[in-house]
């Protein structure tokens, strides 16, 4: 299964400037890269070959294709060429456009009857604008879902913003994601993009807000309601969970609430299990669970992070309580 990295970010946020780097690593080979326009990231001095209308091979080793029309179109196409030999490549990094929400193209790839087979979800790099971030979050629902399902958030524009405003941004970033690891446009795209394969998850292990995977360390206790109404909290249960329980109760949430539910991120002790299992939502979708090689920190809780728009922490802590039976699920900002 192909790991596929959406790139996002709000318009002008420095998306196709990443893109451009990404474009001219020699490290960064094995990647297709799906953009909206050949012409936005300047291709022709690194032009090897073209494969066909929507498709061309580069001096560095990256397929670099358009897509004209469905994304799921885009990939079908790629994943056709390869299975001929006509390309290689064993990682994908998508492109969204700035307004796009993240999450139909998730759904796409695990709902898609043909790309559901080849192409698995690899995480969600999402660019953030250190200048203009805080007006955008103030206004555009589409830079809040973006920043809210990211795994990585990279923080870009530094340069023009002055150290308050970089402070200010990550402070709100860490409010709204505290899960998300923090880069910046300093950081090589390889490594941005690369450690998403660790425990075969194809997401990278969550972090848990408390600093241990971020390069900024910030304690917030006060994860009140602001931007629109978003917030994030955490569950912690210190009995073990009982899978299939546990499964059904997720199910449900996200049936009934999955429009109010962002993004939910959480490590498990299960019954019968040594390995904690990691797994991976956002809004109705699930991704397939999956066992870590070890326990990121003690104690070994099982704790769920969730980024909700306008739906009380309260709710989901009671429905966990009442459909599970535990009762000692504590929320903590
Ligand atoms: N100084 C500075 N300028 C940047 C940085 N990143 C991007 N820019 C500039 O910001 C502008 C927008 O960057 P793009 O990479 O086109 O942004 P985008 O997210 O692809 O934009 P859309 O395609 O409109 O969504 C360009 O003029 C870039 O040169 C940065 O880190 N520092």
């Amino acid at each position: 299964m192909t790991p596929v990295i959406l790139l996002t970010g709000f318009l002008g946020s420095g998306k196709t400037t990443l893109l451009q780097r990404l474009l001219e690593d020699p490290s960064l080979s094995d990647a297709a890269v799906l953009i909206n326009e050949f012409g936005e990231v300047g291709l022709d001095h690194h032009l090897l070959d073209r494969i066909d209308d929507n498709v061309v091979l580069l001096k560095s080793g990256c397929v670099c294709c358009t897509v004209r029309g469905e994304v799921a179109e885009a990939l079908q196409n790629l994943h056709s060429l390869r299975a001929r030999g006509e390309i290689s490549f064993d990682r994908v990094v998508i492109e969204t456009t700035g307004l796009a929400d993240p999450y139909p193209v998730l759904q796409t790839l695990t709902a898609h009857p043909v790309l559901r087979s080849h192409f698995r979800s690899g995480g969600v790099l999402t660019t953030v604008d250190a200048v203009n971030a805080g007006l955008q979050l103030d206004h555009r629902a589409e830079a809040i879902r973006q920043i809210a399902s990211a795994d990585r958030l990279i923080l870009t524009k530094t340069d023009l913003a002055d150290e308050a405003q970089v402070e200010r941004v990550l402070e709100r970033l860490h409010r709204m994601n505290p899960t998300a690891s923090v880069w910046t446009t300093q950081d090589r795209v390889a490594q941005m993009l690369g450690g998403f394969d660790a425990d075969h998850t194809g997401l990278p292990e969550p972090c848990w807000g408390d600093g241990q995977c971020s390069s900024h360390h910030h304690h917030h206790h006060n994860h009140g309601y602001d931007d629109l109404g978003v917030t994030s909290f955490s569950l912690v249960i210190e009995e073990r969970i009982d899978w299939t329980m546990f499964g059904i109760w997720l199910t449900l949430l996200l049936h009934r609430y999955g429009d109010r539910i962002f993004r939910v991120k959480g490590i498990l002790a299960l019954e019968g299990e040594d390995r904690p299992v990691a797994i991976h939502g956002v809004q109705h979708l699930v991704h397939a669970p999956t066992h870590m090689a070890h326990w990121p920190a003690e104690p070994r809780h099982s704790r769920l992070v969730f980024i909700l728009e306008g739906l009380e922490p309260e709710l989901i802590r009671r429905s966990f309580a009442a459909f599970t039976g535990v009762v000692q699920a504590r929320a903590v900002a």
